[in-house]
């Protein structure tokens, strides 16, 4: 496999192609390594640590806050639940809706350890966006990540559809659910909170919400070295890194 010449290599932030964001993943799983399971558990929990960051449950009006969090049937779904566990464990009230559920080991375990710390999964959305709003005071968008192609397919365009009009920030892990993972969609789902995973993304230039973070810090510096990630020093121990 050849080294990536990434364009925007000497910007101060790189955004990579999908093609770019696959290759990156592959060589984490097959070079590196790493477990699918052991990736997502880091990047579920930078999206609830990016969340607590800019929605601390003392900034909420509700105690504990509530949060709706949207699960899709890839990867981005799994950080979701991962996500939710983790904001339960930090002090909010997730709710989650997972209406496409992937019948792998990896999910359903996750969804074994939601039930299990009494995080409630909804059997059907409301379809009107008030209801959402009355429901919770944040929603997590983990339905599509950086394998989203083409229109958007049911049940998902329907969930896209109420997400449009709601009122409560949205928190979109990785990319807005329904971009296209390049160019965006200004039609499309517009976040509060944009949490990059790994690397920001080329959709994320069009990002017009007030906070953007990067999550999953696991990258070995060869691996950012070798495709010219140029990837911000996270502070300290801090595992979401507040881009703007
Ligand atoms: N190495 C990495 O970068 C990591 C990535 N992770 C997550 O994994 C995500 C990528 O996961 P996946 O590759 O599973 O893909 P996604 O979760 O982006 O989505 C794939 C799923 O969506 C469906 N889908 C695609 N286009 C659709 C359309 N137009 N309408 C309806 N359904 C559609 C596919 O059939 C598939 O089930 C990343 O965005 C990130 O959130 C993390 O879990 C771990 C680390
Ligand atoms: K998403």
């Amino acid at each position: 496999m050849g080294v990536i010449k990434l364009a925007s290599a000497f910007q101060a932030v790189v955004r990579i192609s999908q093609e770019e964001a696959q290759v990156v993943d592959q060589e984490l799983l097959n070079e590196y390594q790493f477990s699918v399971d052991q990736l997502m558990e880091l990047a579920g929990l930078s999206c609830a640590v990016a969340i607590g960051k800019v929605y601390p449950p003392t900034s909420m009006s509700r105690s504990p806050p509530t949060v709706l969090v949207i699960c899709g049937p890839g990867n981005n779904g799994g950080d979701g639940l991962v996500c939710a566990r983790h904001l339960k464990l930090f002090g909010y009230q997730p709710t989650i809706y997972y209406p496409k559920r992937p019948n792998k080991p990896l999910f359903t375990a996750l969804v074994t350890q939601c039930q299990k710390m009494d995080i409630p999964f909804l059997s059907d959305l409301p379809l009107e966006p008030m209801l959402i709003d009355e429901l919770c005071e944040l929603v997590v968008d983990a339905i599509f990540g950086f394998s989203f192609k083409g229109d958007v397919r049911e049940p998902f365009q329907s969930i896209l559809k109420v997400l449009g009009g709601v009122t409560v920030p949205i928190a979109s892990i990785d990319i807005p659910s329904g971009w296209d993972v390049e160019k965006g969609n200004a039609e499309g789902l517009q976040p509060d909170l944009l949490i990059s995973l790994t690397v920001p993304k080329k959709s994320a230039a069009h990002f017009t919400g007030r906070y953007h973070c990067l999550g999953g810090r696991f990258v070995p510096p060869a691996l950012e070295k070798k495709y010219q990630l140029n990837l911000p020093s996270y502070p300290d121990t801090e595992c979401a890194y507040h881009l703007q």
